[in-house]
């Protein structure tokens, strides 16, 4: 698919397939066109070219039913804000004719001690769990969650990625962006790395970009200093270093991470943009809270 802004072309012949109940993670820098692929996969933005099929439907023409069977999880919608969590999730719940029992899903997100507090009260980790309740209410059969973890904190987050285990357990299919690696190489079957709208990789996580191809590095140190190995025979280099020095002092077998492998597959040296603010957004249209049956 292809999306231009002026001169800018964000999504510059993008092509992705997520099969049912996949998980799939889209990584990439900021401005690479993660966002602006999901919403058009949403039906909320248009696009200039390209073939796009969800569910069987194109989104830019399917209409309410079709809506119904997806889950969009927005970046704060503030304009529920005096709602409480309560009121909201059990108002979204009523759209959608197989909605998961309000309450239920109130637990999972885990703000049963939040349900009497509006929604402008809450933490912006606690927010972004109401936007994840909101979105996976009507027990959809693809869920899109676009960053869904920014602004959580550790345990929160990996309460979070149990809820999206259960979500592919219940049979949904999810294409989740995210900036943090852990979570797409704990979650995601498949991740795909985009760059200037375009995919340069994808793959399992764990090997992903020639990963497990790639040479180990065995560490220890002696009385000498420190030293390292590069090799593809950890395990032979290690028996070795057994046998040399019984138990070896500081060992340590080094893989790449699947940051490394990202890192070096959109070309960066520094690390990855932390997902707080980015310039980039500026000047981006808030999007509209889906109100589920548009
Ligand atoms: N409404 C808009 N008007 C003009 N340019 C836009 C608009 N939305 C996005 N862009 C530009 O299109 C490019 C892709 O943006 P997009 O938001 O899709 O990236 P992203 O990969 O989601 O980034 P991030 O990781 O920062 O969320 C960027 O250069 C961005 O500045």
């Amino acid at each position: 698919m292809r999306k231009a802004y002026g001169e800018k072309q964000a999504v510059d012949g993008l092509d992705l397939v997520v099969g049912r109940g996949e998980i799939v993670a889209v990584l990439g820098p900021n401005g690479a066109g993660k966002t602006t692929t999901v919403e058009i996969l949403e039906g909320f933005r248009s696009r200039d070219g390209g073939d796009v099929r969800v569910l069987g439907e194109d989104p830019a023409r399917a209409g309410r039913a079709w809506r119904s069977r997806i889950g969009v999880v927005l970046q704060g919608t503030n304009d529920l804000a005096e709602a409480t969590v309560g009121e909201l999730v059990h108002h979204f719940a009523t759209y959608y004719p197989g909605a998961r029992d309000a309450d239920e899903v109130i637990d999972l997100v885990g703000l049963r001690e939040k349900v009497r507090t509006r929604a402008r009260q809450l933490s912006g980790g606690q927010r972004r769990r109401l936007d994840v309740a909101l979105g996976i209410v009507g027990r959809p059969e693809l869920v899109f969650l676009d960053e869904p973890t920014t602004g959580f904190d550790p345990q929160a987050r990996r309460s979070f990625w149990d809820l999206v285990t259960n979500l592919r357990e219940d049979g949904a299919t999810v294409l989740l962006t995210t900036h943090y690696l852990e979570e797409a190489e704990h979650l995601a079957d498949r991740v795909v790395v985009v760059r200037d709208g375009q995919v340069v990789a994808e793959g399992p996580p764990a090997t992903l970009g020639g990963r497990t191809a790639r040479q180990a590095v065995v560490r220890w140190h002696d009385e000498h200093g420190e030293h390292e190995q590069r090799t593809d025979t950890p395990t032979e280099v290690v028996g070795e270093l057994g046998a040399r020095y019984g138990e070896v002092p500081g060992l340590q077998v080094l893989r790449p991470t699947l940051e490394d492998v990202y890192l070096s597959l959109i070309g960066a040296d520094e690390k990855p943009a932390v997902p707080t603010t980015s310039d980039e957004h500026d000047n981006e249209p808030t999007t509209t809270p889906t109100g589920a049956g548009r």
